[in-house]
């Protein structure tokens, strides 16, 4: 430990200290060496000697990675037994790694499923949900979260897009998302026009995307879309997770081809991969691989056929020296034999790796890339400072967006405005024309039954058809903190009001004068005001209950289910409330239908005259007043406060829609 730099080095890793809950989410050294899980030791000692012998000509490491464990925990039983029961078994997915990665250089994270890959790509981009200890550390800076969220884009697995928006309509408004709010409309078109020109992407730059039904861009583009839109920001490192997952030999090879060229133009790629073919693997400039959520080999490519013969297993001539060494680090768990057999052998090479020179170069570069940035300016955490767009240009953009996804998407399009008065000629066939005998009381609530209840249902037929896929897409953009859970929701409650708007004038405007309604104009207007805000009510709790139950399925059947009762109970279209158990008379409170057909059925009634048959004159009800004072004694009176409570629901139900998205939190995506 007499050893300066060493010293230097220990002085900054204890200085870091903080939990995976902190702000520095990486644990300190001490924490790293408390941590171990293992027996093998890392020869840091052995490095410290030599450290000052470092060719300082060598280029500095900019990422590195000092003695990194991940562990989670895993939930055994059923999912009935509720997560609070069920027992939690940790799992430790990344052991003890010390890793350096260098700018301008592309290096493949390769090995068996499971082996740690993601992982450990989740733990650099500051995405991990376990327990990390061991640090992390950039340009010889402690990486905190905000940090490499800052410095890095991580490209997912799976390509999350909107299929009706063009390539440059895509990267354009990720652009405006990303970039600081001084850039102008021009430099904008300038860096998306850059960045489709470096993914090869001119030929289909004014395509559509497209999707399941409607054909698009090939899998390939659509993976240079999702690269080029984390290559907006122009970010110093880039990971991407299996980029190559899905794609046919020639495209995958063109898409590796195009990460090797940027980094060679000064980035730091990172990449994981399953099994590279010998063609990309003559474009890597390091390799990786792991096993076991530990190290087997990093280095060259060209290092790994002399270090595997070194340690007792050469490559057949013609072969593929990646094929040959993932497979001889997997773990078999076909038979318990087979498993024992491997997993003894590929602990015995990640031993054998760590007290190779190679590794032990590893550490001479980590700790000279350390000494390089262990100057006064550079001490403790420094954060870019990176200025983001406005609210209202984000707020606007995301609106923008929206609007354009459901105008070009004919089934959504066609669902906002055709669905409600959908159902206006099967009322009209129905009930035919209201006159004003005895009869048309009955119809007249049948008519107030309808629309009360149709439009919740339209506004849950609508949520559930456009959310899912703007959730999954705010998922992603949450991750990568373009903007927050609240913005997203009001840009989905203002989107979606003025449909609200055009179709529940529609429905209303041709329901309430084809069947002869009260024909007061006052009147009309509380109706159509009742239908915008029940379907826009009915809307907004689709997406709670969407909050709460992430299976689409399950939460369209839930909502449904919660508009039924509350038409049922609460309505007193089908039973009088106050006949109804006490319990039920209670939770009709808390219904919505309480207050919206209490306005319709007071102001349907109010006014109206009944005429009469002689014979009966004693049974009959001639006068509407006299109808709502007998069976909504007070709809009349509380008008204006069911209005307001209506209005206060449509709040209520945007503020639980945020709670439950908090209290659930933004899943992992890969
Ligand atoms: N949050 C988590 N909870 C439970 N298990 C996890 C979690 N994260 C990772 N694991 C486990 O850790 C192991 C490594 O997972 P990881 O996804 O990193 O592997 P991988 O090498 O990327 O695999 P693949 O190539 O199949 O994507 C797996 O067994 C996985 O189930």
């Amino acid at each position: 430990m007499d050893n300066p730099v060493f010293q230097k080095e220990e002085a900054l890793l204890h200085s870091y200290g903080g939990s995976d809950r902190g702000g520095h989410y990486y644990g300190s050294l001490s924490s790293r060496h408390e941590a171990r899980h293992t027996t093998r030791e890392t020869p840091f000692m052995e490095a410290e000697g030599e450290v000052l012998e470092s060719d300082a000509s060598q280029e500095a490491p900019s990422l590195n990675i000092i003695g990194l464990s991940y562990v989670v925990k895993e939930r055994v039983g059923h999912w009935w037994t509720g997560s609070c029961c069920r027992s939690a078994r940790t799992k430790v997915v990344l052991n003890n790694l010390c890793m350096t990665f260098a700018t301008g250089e592309l290096t493949a994270l390769v090995g068996t499923s499971g082996s740690g890959k993601t992982s450990l790509l989740d733990v650099i981009s500051g995405r991990s949900t376990g327990v990390t200890t061991g640090v992390v550390s950039y340009e010889g800076q402690q990486c905190t979260r905000k940090m490499m969220r800052q410095k890095s884009s991580y490209v997912l697995q799976a390509d999350r897009l909107l299929p009706t928006l063009t390539v440059r309509e895509t990267l354009t408004y990720m652009a405006y998302l990303k970039l600081p709010g001084h850039f102008k409309p021009s430099d904008i078109n300038r860096k998306v026009q850059t960045v489709i020109t470096d993914m090869g992407l001119n030929h289909v730059a004014e395509n559509r995307i497209g999707g399941a039904i409607v054909r698009g861009v090939s899998g390939g583009e659509k993976r240079r879309i999702t690269i080029g839109v984390q290559l907006l920001k122009d970010p110093d490192i880039l990971l991407l997770d299996e980029p190559t997952s899905g794609l046919d030999a020639f495209t995958a090879h063109h898409l590796v081809q195009s990460l090797a060229d940027l980094a060679h133009k000064g980035k730091l790629v990172i990449m994981s991969i399953h099994q590279p073919r010998s063609d990309i693997f003559r474009l890597l400039d390091k390799i990786a691989i792991l096993t076991i959520g530990q190290l087997a080999f990093l280095g060259r490519p060209d290092q790994m056929v002399p270090y595997f013969t070194s340690v007792g297993y050469s490559c057949p001539v013609n072969q593929n020296p990646c094929d040959i060494y993932i497979d001889l680090t997997s773990v078999d768990r076909r038979t318990p034999d087979q498993e024992v057999k491997t997993l003894k052998r590929a602990k015995k090479l990640c031993a054998a790796f760590t007290n190779n020179e190679i590794y032990t170069e590893i550490l001479k570069r980590i700790t000279f890339g350390l000494s390089q940035y262990d100057s006064e300016e550079t001490q403790g955490t420094v954060e870019r400072v990176s200025k983001s767009p406005s609210y209202p240009r984000t707020f606007n953009c995301l609106l923008n967006r929206m609007n354009i996804h459901v105008w070009r998407n004919r089934g959504d399009c066609l669902g906002r405005f055709i669905f409600l008065p959908f159902f206006i000629p099967f009322i009209i066939m129905f009930l035919g024309r209201l006159g004003l005998n005895q009869e048309s009381i009955q119809d007249r609530l049948g008519v107030i039954y309808q629309a009360s209840q149709v439009p919740p249902y339209m506004g849950i037929v609508n949520g559930v058809a456009l959310y899912p896929a703007l959730r999954d897409l705010f998922y992603r953009e949450y991750q990568d903190g373009l903007y927050s859970t609240l913005t997203f929701l009001g840009v989905y409650y203002v989107h979606c009001l003025p449909f609200n708007i055009i179709s529940s004038l529609v429905f209303s405007g041709i329901l309430y004068w084809s069947v002869g309604l009260n024909p007061d104009l006052v009147s009309f207007g509380c109706f159509i005001l009742v239908v915008v805000m029940l379907s826009q009510i009915g809307e907004m709790v689709t997406v709670s209950i969407m909050g709460v139950f992430r299976n689409i399925q399950l939460a369209s059947n839930a909502t449904t289910l919660i508009f039924s009762a509350s038409g049922v109970v609460a309505s007193g279209l089908l039973r009088t409330i106050e006949n109804m158990p006490t319990v039920l008379q209670w939770a009709s409170y808390i219904a919505v239908h309480k207050y919206s057909t209490a306005i319709l059925v007071g102001n349907e009634f109010h006014g109206l005259k009944f005429t009469c048959p002689e014979q009966a004159a004693e049974q009959c009800m001639m006068k509407g007043d006299n109808f709502i004072n007998t069976y909504y004694p007070h709809a009349l009176e509380h008008m204006t406060r069911n209005f307001i409570i209506l209005g206060g629901y449509s709040t209520a139900v945007f503020i639980l829609a945020f709670i439950v998205m908090k209290i659930r939190g933004i899943p992992t995506l890969h």
